[in-house]
């Protein structure tokens, strides 16, 4: 069924009241200004002292840059001035690479490696992301099968929207009722981003005027759906249709994939086939003893019930992920008691300001001033970015390897402990539970938004023995103690480990991608491309999920365009099929784990999602993301075997 075209609930923005100029830049982030400043004017001083910001250090926005009153406000009144001027035309608007690593450096107050030049550029809408035909569209075009997309989340619009600008024929399908898969499907109280969302948001589109810098799950469903919308791509949508099985046809070259929906199963007939069905989707549901018995309700943190009432209940959450990190602050106050069920503990980072609104002014510079959205975009790039990675490698002569890395990782270490000591107040009989006995960093990355203070509450208990059984009205731990219970909330995470094998695809020589993955070894070339399965992408695939930093929106469009630029390629040339190379993907493969040995993901006494059952890091992965971004700007065709239609007929 194509989807129904209420794009009107969405949000309507109305226009910002004009504002006193004075007073909007007043807030504004100074060394974003800065930036605006130098666009304008081009003029080279203002990329040095006294006008040259300290080194970055705080996470949201920077009101003073370390500067001196008398240069922040020479930046202030230079930027009114500018900005008073409707006639302005900017000195410099897309800079090039030199003069990009400059202005980056400045802005920041540290020398910014060249190879983010072209990476920031297309990020932040100074120069086209998506890939274009550099010509005319060949007339092939016209007849050629569709490219089947299954998943309409944000992986499956970013690479639609970018299909639908090229005019490359596709289907999309999608199981739910709309657009947006995690930011559909999670609605759990409290659910949000943990990335600033001028990072996680498309680097093609309107801007969005988010309410805040981390914005709740409705505003990241409605920016996607209005994305989708603007793209063409929502309209297209057959929604409440699954994929279920997926077949490569040798003789005429195609997927052969079947599809289940409201009106029944249809086989297409699609050029490529690309699963972008997420790597966080499939809930893991622990197999608790009794769990049938219970008398209310229990649900995974993904399927939280429309009509929950939770005031005045007595509540178990079962898990210490980043979904319960979440829920349990925004319900502890209204239940009457909540049981959290921990298997492990989790370090979190405190973040200072994350639920902070987005001014008024701020909110105006970012819509209305030239330049302000792309260089806060930036920023927020980099604060979130790769900064870390370096600090998560293992130091071979460090002396405690059993809580820490390196010296930079055992600080970590400290400070957030710091943060855990301070936050438990007069509960410090908690301290031993709350305290990982891993390393900083070697599960995902949790932001604490009241965690600690949730769990010291009157009403609330972390048991940490292991969970027992359920029985009608509660549950029974390792302490055999009783604790009563009307609601069970399974804040147990996801299974991983299928990935695109859950599409049921068969490739060439009838071989199923579940086996070729041993059910949870998934591997990729690239993360995008396996061996055998001709004209087959994965989305969001193995070792492609983000341990360190960076939004997995990011991730998305790396792979978009790698996905669009190889069918741009193949339409052009005339090629029918491209298959990777066994030896690429084996030594692609083969870096990846060495790059993991060194890595803090393969550090021994932790258990993660990122691993496989034999240890093997399969989610995430160790490259900067700048790395990613220039493996699969363009394709290389030589790395796949190429199958050229030659008047109907294939020939290699
Ligand atoms: C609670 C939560 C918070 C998160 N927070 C962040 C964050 O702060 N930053 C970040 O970078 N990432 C975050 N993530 C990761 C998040 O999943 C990604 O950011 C992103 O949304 C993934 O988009 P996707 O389109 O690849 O997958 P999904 O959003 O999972 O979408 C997959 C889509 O595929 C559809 N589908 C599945 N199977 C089939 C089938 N057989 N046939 C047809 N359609 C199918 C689903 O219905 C779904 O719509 C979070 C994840 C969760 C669960």
């Amino acid at each position: 069924m194509i989807g129904e075209s209420d794009a009107t609930e969405t949000r309507v923005e109305e226009p910002l009241p004009v504002r006193n100029l004075v007073d909007a830049v007043s807030e504004a982030d100074l060394r974003v200004l800065l930036m605006v400043v130098f666009h304008l004017t081009g003029d080279p001083k203002w990329l040095d002292a006294p006008f040259r910001p300290k080194r970055d250090v705080k996470l949201i926005a920077d009101e003073d840059a370390g500067l001196s009153p008398e240069a922040s406000a020479e930046i202030r009144g230079q930027a009114v001035a500018l900005l008073s001027d409707p006639e302005r035309q900017p000195a410099i608007d897309d800079p090039g690479n030199e003069l990009m690593v400059r202005m980056m450096s400045a802005c920041l107050g540290e020398a910014v490696p060249p190879e983010y030049a072209p990476m920031m550029r297309e990020e932040m809408g100074l120069c086209r992301r998506q890939v274009d035909w550099s010509g005319e569209a060949p007339a092939a075009l016209e007849s050629a099968r569709p490219v089947i997309i299954a998943g309409a989340g944000a992986s499956g619009i970013a690479l639609a929207a970018n299909l639908e600008t090229l005019g490359i024929p596709y289907r999309i399908v999608d199981k739910n009722d709309d657009v947006g898969g995690t930011w559909f499907e999670n609605v759990y109280p409290g659910c949000g981003v943990d990335t600033p969302n001028h990072a996680y948001s498309f680097s093609f589109g309107k801007p969005y005027r988010w309410s805040r810098y981390f914005a709740p799950r409705r505003e990241i469903y409605d920016y996607l759906r209005r994305c989708a919308d603007e793209a063409g791509v929502r309209r297209k949508v057959e929604f409440r249709t699954r994929v279920s099985q997926a077949d490569w046809d040798e003789t005429e070259q195609c997927w052969r994939v079947r599809i289940e929906g409201p009106q029944g199963g249809e086989l297409l007939q699609g050029s490529a086939l690309v699963s972008a069905i997420g790597q966080l989707s499939l809930p893991s549901v622990p197999e608790i003893p009794g769990m049938e018995t219970f008398e209310g309700p229990v649900f995974h943190s993904s399927a939280w019930p429309d009509d929950l009432e939770l005031s005045g209940r007595d509540v178990a959450v079962v898990g210490t992920g980043a979904s319960a990190m979440q829920i349990v602050p925004s319900i502890v106050d209204r239940v009457k008691s909540l049981t959290v069920y921990q298997r492990s503990p989790q370090w979190a980072r405190p973040i200072p300001r994350y639920h902070d609104p987005i001014g008024t002014g701020a909110q105006w510079l970012l819509e209305r001033v030239p330049y302000y959205a792309a260089w806060y975009r930036f920023a927020m790039l980099w604060r979130y970015g790769d900064g870390l990675l370096p600090t998560l490698r293992k130091d071979p002569n460090w002396d405690h390897p059993e809580r820490s890395l390196n010296r930079i990782n055992d600080r970590h270490r400290e400070e957030m402990t710091k943060h855990i000591v301070r936050e438990l107040g007069d509960r410090q009989d908690l301290l031993k539970k709350c305290i990982p006995n891993y390393p900083a960093y070697g599960k995902r990355i949790l932001l604490d938004n009241g965690w600690y203070g949730a769990i010291t509450r009157p009403n609330a208990e972390l048991v940490t023995d292991n969970l027992l059984r359920i029985t009608a009205d509660g549950l029974i731990a390792g302490d055999n103690n009783f604790r009563k219970a009307e609601v069970i909330v399974l804040a147990t995470g996801f299974k991983v480990g299928l990935m695109a094998a859950r599409l049921n695809v068969t490739g060439r020589s009838g071989r199923r991608l579940a086996e070729a993955w041993h059910n949870d070894n998934p591997t990729a070339h690239l993360g995008i491309t396996v061996p055998g399965f001709p004209n087959f992408f994965c989305m969001q695939g193995p070792n492609t999920g983000l341990g360190h930093g960076g939004s997995a929106i990011f991730q998305a469009e790396c792979q978009a365009r790698y996905i669009a630029g190889s069918l741009v390629r193949m339409f052009r040339e005339d090629i029918a099929a491209i298959d990777v190379k066994q030896t690429v993907h084996d030594e692609y493969v083969r870096r990846v784990d060495a790059e993991h040995e060194a890595m803090i993901w393969t550090h021994p006494g932790m258990s993660t999602y990122y691993r496989n059952r034999q240890g093997r890091v399969i989610s995430v992965m160790p490259w900067r993301l700048v790395d990613y971004w220039a493996m699969t700007h363009e394709p290389d065709f030589d790395d796949y075997h190429l199958t050229f239609r030659d008047g109907g007929r294939a020939t290699e």
